[in-house]
């Protein structure tokens, strides 16, 4: 599933009308009418409706809708928030054939008046504004949007809701807060913010004849659960664990045994063949008592951290993490400095391996093998030197500029995850939930991807299915034993088990 700026959609809307000839008015009432049928399956037919118009194309989606649910019996009026000579072009002709049906409109932006109109109203069709918003909201549309969320009426917003901007960037804004959105072709990018996501409710999308060949150009979507399903590798029968790969991790410190733990457990859970631990001769023991299937490296220490002073045989392994319980000392940092200079396979740095990266980012040019940065925000901000807000107001942004830069794999993570390849596309993950918002949740989905990078060709493919799987294994333990208090990062990792079994036992 694409997800698309305001500009794609219009770019998507002008092929489809100027390169295949399809009319503007057929879009519309394509639009108006699959949001008719989603609307008519979340609503009683008892339910009384009024329709919110505004003076562009989103007005006369909703003047297509108020025609087709007056013409299959429902109670139904317009309230239009803008003056009539503001109803033009193909907004101007729906609204003439509503008014030749019967349908009755009031034109108001009076908020008296609307606040008694919505006393008598069981469903707000919200069709005021669409992609097109620019800027502030303009009186009276904004106080009626204020008037709108005031009321407990049940809104359901065609497209967007009103006010909402389409793209990343919006520092503030008002919008509609609707229950329910209806969302036409394609999510826009505010879906999978975390500063916008939630003003659109629950939320689907429906087809209204775009032409796949107006798809082209796209590079950004969701991950989908059969895209998962279909990109996780069989294992051969006869296959053996040097096939599945040799995976090192390295991290953990004195004071901090516990997160490498984590990720060693997660990385065999996911798959992995062989997995080694490296780290300093203090952690051994409590790697070594939970991970009885990992191999250890003991690693030089100093003062209880790994020592940076050391050469590691990286050239055993098919890929390695690095990060995790390593600890901010200086001493450390050359560890970290020379991974990104010598190992030739993929190498994932997570945790303090970014702390110690900062400064010396450059380096990931000279890498002719992949690397990948596992930030959060706060990490990612670190990265690139602006405020978490920042990042999370422009994650594809700032991801995509990370990666085109320094030619490596971000996964920024997130309620929704965007894992960003070198050549700019992106992916969102839209699996898990609340639960994962613990210490630990990072170190598992290392693990994963360590698994998933030994055991994909393709890198992209492998990191989308990792935070698929990290998220799934979440959600599947809260919808079955667990709750989202509750939930641990081990309990995730023993999740990823269930996440394999569902998708084998499906066919
Ligand atoms: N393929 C498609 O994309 C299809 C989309 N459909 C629907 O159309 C809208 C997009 O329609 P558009 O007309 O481009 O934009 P809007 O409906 O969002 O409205 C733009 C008008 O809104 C006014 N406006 C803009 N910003 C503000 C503001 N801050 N405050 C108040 N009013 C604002 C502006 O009016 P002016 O007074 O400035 O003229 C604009 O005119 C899309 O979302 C879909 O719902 C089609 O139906 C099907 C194909
Ligand atoms: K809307």
């Amino acid at each position: 599933m694409y997800i698309v700026t305001a500009n794609e959609m219009y770019g998507i809307d002008r092929y489809t009308t100027e390169e295949i000839g399809m009319d503007g008015k057929m879009l519309m009432e394509n639009a108006g009418r699959a949001i008719s049928e989603r609307i008519e399956s979340n609503i009683k037919n008892t339910d009384v409706i009024t329709v919110f118009a505004g003076s562009g194309n989103n007005g006369g989606d909703g003047y297509v809708i108020a025609r087709t649910l007056l013409n299959r019996g429902y109670q139904i009026t317009v309230i239009q928030v803008v003056p009539d000579e503001k109803i033009t072009g193909d907004a101007r002709y729906y609204k003439n054939l509503f008014i030749n049906c019967g349908g009755s409109i009031s034109i108001t932006g009076d908020p008296v008046e609307i606040d008694e109109a919505l006393n008598q109203t069981d469903i707000v069709i919200d069709a005021i504004l669409g992609i097109g918003v620019k800027g502030e909201l303009r009186e009276p549309i904004k106080t009626i949007v204020d008037t709108i969320n005031d009321s407990p009426v049940r809104v359901i917003s065609a497209d967007i809701p009103s006010g909402l901007p389409a793209d990343e960037g919006a520092a503030a804004f008002d919008s509609v807060q609707a229950d329910y959105t209806i969302i036409v072709g394609y999510p826009k990018m505010s879906t999978f913010l975390q500063h916008t996501a939630p003003f659109y409710g629950e939320w689907e999308t429906v087809d209204i004849g775009f032409p796949e060949s107006a798809q082209t150009s796209l590079t950004r979507s969701v991950w989908t659960d059969r895209q998962f399903k279909n990109k996780m590798p069989d294992r051969k029968k006869d296959s053996h664990k040097g096939d599945h790969g040799r995976g090192l991790i390295i991290g953990g410190s004195e004071e901090m045994p516990g997160s490498i733990v984590m990720t060693v457990r997660a990385a065999l859970r996911a798959g992995a063949g062989l997995v080694t631990a490296g780290s300093v001769k203090q952690a051994i023991p409590v790697i070594a008592s939970q991970c009885i299937e990992a191999t250890n490296l003991k690693l030089k220490e100093f003062d209880g951290v790994i020592s940076g002073d050391q050469s590691i045989p990286y050239q055993n392994y098919d890929a390695i993490a690095l990060g995790m319980g390593l600890g901010r000392h200086e001493s450390t940092r050359s560890i970290v400095i020379n991974a990104v200079r010598q190992v030739d396979g993929p190498l994932i740095l997570d945790a303090d391996g970014l702390y110690h990266i900062q400064h010396d980012l450059e380096l990931f040019k000279g890498r002719t093998a992949p690397a990948v940065i596992t930030p959060h925000p706060g990490e990612m901000a670190m990265l690139t030197g602006v405020s978490v807000q920042e990042i999370l107001r422009e994650p594809f942004a700032y991801s995509i500029e990370f990666a085109r830069m320094y030619q490596a794999f971000v996964v920024l993570k997130g309620s929704f995850t965007i894992v960003t390849a070198p050549n700019g596309h992106q992916s969102v993950n839209t699996t898990g939930n609340q639960g994962l918002a613990k210490g630990g949740s990072g170190d598992v989905l290392t693990g994963i991807i360590l698994a998933m990078t030994m055991q994909h060709e393709d890198l992209f493919d492998a990191l989308r299915n990792a935070c698929f799987v990290h998220g799934k294994a979440a959600d599947l333990l809260v919808s079955n034993s667990h709750s989202v208090y509750d939930l641990m990062a081990t309990d995730v990792v023993e999740g990823i088990g269930k996440v394999y079994r569902t998708f084998s036992a499906e066919t």
